[in-house]
């Protein structure tokens, strides 16, 4: 298919904005601020059409159960003890056994070993970390659903579960994992440097994000909830499945995919398969959203209809009758298990919230953890400042891979999976590739800094480094990779657009830098540009072989294998993107996570609508609006506006009720692109208000003009600047002779030629002399 005339650019606001924001954006902070300095209110007081024995009832219970599950009441931990520059109290190591009744109680079915489930149940592994967050959650949302569930509100529990955020249980507060925000320090001159609290003096970004904001720390930490751009949409108001306008069941999200989408080849020549790999290794840096185990942590088994009782956060996807290629391969249902519920600061009542279990920020946590823990598990500690490796036999000395990862997961010569920064590591070849690509550069800058710095100790040249590869992730997202899916356009009207030279100056600690669901669950998953293989090439150019993405799910053992390492790189250098669009490649639509000998995995397009439900988003147009942009009214209309192919919008009509029903992920995926993008205008608004906010709102962002120790010098900054990705591959891929300039862009002898690596400067690194 040949790349389609990029058109559709009724993106809000001329270009030129000095200040651009969503106006619902703008409004939305204010709300926030007034919510921080209101004072609680109790239930009674807000509702006072309940009775306050009423109330107490549900509370009591609640408290009932919150004791049941967490013993005494937790002491010392109140907010003003962790502020001082350390982080959270760690609340799965407390003295406490912590354990959900229902859970504990029910021995629920669990899904098969080496299954497609089981790779899914992987990617969503639940970490111990936020098993008593989610407790508390529950708890808050049986009181919620308690309340919401009453007679008196029938007809108005959207509004209600709405009403209810911002209400705290008093009774709950010291069990409160993430107490409610107040600010630290004045939100008008937070740097005053008579008021900055201890962790404002660090130089270096603490591992779980805590801190970054000075005045709120908790605010893009791990474990903490995603934000959301527009309220949420629950069927009950509080956590059940969104309902159709007309009040019945949404069309199940595996016939949307089979209707919908289809398999058709859409490959996109002009970009290069890089841009894929890239962004999924950029998306684990800011999400991960855990989804409900059992009581010892094994993925529940959803489809066995006869296990009594079903796990609670079960969400098996239905197989209709018309799907062939199920029946042909004797499937008649889809896995699927719920996001964790998290908690909001204060531990609020309200409708149901997700966990992100990853640092918000764009920090590379893929390479280095989300805790202290997992970031010392991974350092050598040896005074190098470096990551662990392993150097298998190849005559290239620096020729390194990730060290392996002992958890079981291994090929029938032994060889084992590797252990990143991130539990999804593994996932497919590419993103393992991306992994060791970032571990190998931190620890070539780790060796290049300690050389201009031999005095300084391991954990000095650790951060150094960290923090050095931190900013060429951030430069090389932002000045090559965002623009080619927003277009200029779009880049500078979020005020995306990166300086040339000087700082910037917009650092905005109101901003918050939490990921939105809307963006992790629909806008960020570029599913669709996936490409059907892996495809290796030699270095003159000529193929090597190709693998299919079905055959290579958790199979990463060809890294062990230098010449596989540099053909790898090369051949997503040189092979095509796919196009984003209504068409999918069978290996995620009908092979993701399929396993040998089984001849059928998961949908991905159908896993990631059922999410959008999961999550609680609301439907496609909402987010149209939101954006400023044209609402149909009906599919007519929305034939007649031409801001999708017609044969989506005929498919669309042909199952949901309404074109007010329509899946975000759906309609998302099938926009026209932005001008000069290469994603429609609805996605482009919620990705770009997102990179906005992980550069507003991050203290450590690299170009940071801020009178405290974490912003970089700027000599520094320059050389940052002369970062590029082409650059970036050719320090750290032995034996990788040439590559592109513009490597996310397809090599082409007028503009973008293959260039020697030797040709591509490193940084000036005296300017990190001490
Ligand atoms: C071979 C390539 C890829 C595979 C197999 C893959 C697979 C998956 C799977 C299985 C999930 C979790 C689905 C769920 O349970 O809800 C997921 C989530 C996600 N993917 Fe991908 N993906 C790939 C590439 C990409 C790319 C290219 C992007 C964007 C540039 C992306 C962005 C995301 C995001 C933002 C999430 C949400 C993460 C979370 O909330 O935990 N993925 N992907
Ligand atoms: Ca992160």
């Amino acid at each position: 298919a040949s790349v389609e005339k990029d058109q559709n650019t009724d993106l809000s606001g001329p270009p030129s904005d000095p200040n651009p924001k969503l106006p619902k954006e703008v409004s939305r902070v204010n709300r926030e601020l007034l919510e921080l300095l209101e004072d609680e209110t109790t239930l009674s007081s807000r509702f006072p059409e309940f009775s306050n024995d009423f109330i107490s009832g549900l509370v009591t219970n609640g408290r009932h159960r919150a004791e049941e599950l967490f013993g005494v009441p937790l002491e010392g931990e109140s907010y003003d003890d962790v502020v001082d520059g350390t982080e959270n109290p760690d609340f799965s190591k407390s003295k406490r056994d912590f354990k959900e009744p229902l859970i504990v109680a029910s021995q629920f079915p669990v899904v098969e070993n080496g299954s497609a489930a089981a790779g899914l149940g992987r990617f969503g592994a639940m970490m111990q970390r936020v098993v008593p967050v989610s407790q508390q959650a529950n708890v808050l949302l049986d009181i919620t659903k308690g309340i919401a569930e009453s007679e008196k509100l029938r007809g108005k529990r959207q509004f209600f579960a709405v009403g209810l955020r911002g209400l705290a249980v008093p009774q709950f507060r010291s069990l409160c994992p993430f107490p409610k925000e107040r600010a630290l320090v004045s939100l008008a001159d937070p740097f005053n440097l008579r008021t900055l609290p201890q962790c404002a003096h660090t130089k270096y970004r603490s591992m779980s994000g805590f801190c970054n904001n000075i005045a709120l720390p908790n605010r893009g930490k791990e474990s903490t909830i995603y934000r959301r751009l527009l309220d949420s949409n629950y069927g009950d108001g509080v956590a059940e499945v969104r309902r159709s306008v007309t009040g019945q069941a949404l069309p199940g999200p595996r016939l949307i995919s089979l209707t919908v989408f289809d398999g058709e080849e859409s490959p996109r020549y002009d970009m290069s398969a890089l841009n894929a790999h890239f962004g999924q290794f950029v998306a684990h840096d800011m999400a991960n959203s855990p989804s409900s185990k059992t009581a010892d942590r094994q993925t529940p088994k959803c489809c066995d209809t006869t296990a009594q009782p079903t796990h609670p956060d079960c969400w098996p996807i239905d197989i209709p009758t018309s799907d062939e290629i199920s029946a042909k391969n004797g499937r008649t249902c889809m896995e699927f298990v719920r996001t964790l519920p998290g908690v909001r600061p204060g531990c609020t009542l309200g409708a149901r919230e997700q966990i992100n279990q990853v640092t918000h920020f764009l920090d590379a946590s893929t390479v280095y953890g989300s805790t202290d823990e997992e970031a010392l598990a991974l350092r050598t500690l040896d005074g190098r400042g470096e990551l662990k490796t392993v150097k298998p036999i190849w005559n290239f000395p620096h020729f390194t891979v990730m060290t392996p990862d002992a958890s079981g997961c291994a090929d029938a010569t032994g060889r084992q999976c590797f252990k990143g920064g991130d539990q999804r590591t593994n996932v497919q070849p590419g993103l393992t590739m991306m992994h060791t690509i970032w571990m190998r550069n931190h620890n070539r800058l780790a060796e290049i800094l300690l050389a201009v710095n031999p005095h300084w100790n391991d954990e000095q040249v650790f951060q150094e480094a960290r923090r050095l590869s931190i900013a060429q992730l951030q430069h090389i997202v932002y000045n090559e990779y965002i623009p080619n899916f927003l277009g200029s356009l779009v880049m500078d009207s979020f005020g995306l657009s990166l300086l040339k030279n000087g700082r910037y100056a917009g650092y905005n600690i109101t901003a918050h830098p939490a990921i939105t669901s809307e963006f992790a669950v629909a806008g960020f998953r570029l599913h669709s540009t996936i490409p059907p293989v892996i495809a290796l090439r030699n270095m003159d150019n000529s193929k090597a072989g190709s693998k299919l993405l079905r055959n290579a799910w958790f199979q990463p053992f060809d890294l062990y294998q230098g010449e596989y390492f540099v053909q790898c790189t090369a051949g997503m250098a040189a092979g095509a993107l796919d196009k984003m669009d209504h068409h999918f490649t069978d290996e995620t639509r009908n092979h993701l996570f399929q396993t040998f000998p089984s001849q059928i995995g998961l949908d991905l397009p159908a896993i990631d609508i059922q999410r959008g439900r999961d999550h609680g988003l609301q439907p496609w147009v909402k987010y149209r609006e939101l954006c400023q942009l044209r609402v149909p009214k009906s599919f007519e209309e929305l034939k007649v506006m031409d801001v999708m192919p017609s044969i989506v919008v005929d498919r669309m009509a042909s199952i949901y009720s309404s074109v007010e029903d329509v899946d975000l992920f759906v309609a998302g995926t099938a926009e026209r692109h932005v001008a000069g993008g290469m994603v429609g205008p609805t996605f482009a608004c919620i990705i770009g208000e997102q990179f906005f906010k992980l550069k507003s709102g991050d203290r450590f962002w690299y170009e940071n003009d801020l009178p405290i120790p974490s912003a970089f010098t700027q000599r520094q900054i320059d050389e940052i600047r002369k970062t590029s990705f082409a650059q970036l591959l050719c320090t750290n891929v032995d034996a990788l002779e040439k590559i592109q300039t513009r490597v996310f862009h397809a090599a082409n002898e007028h503009d973008n030629p293959l260039l020697l690596c030797s040709s591509l400067p490193d940084l000036d690194f005296s300017a990190w002399k001490e």
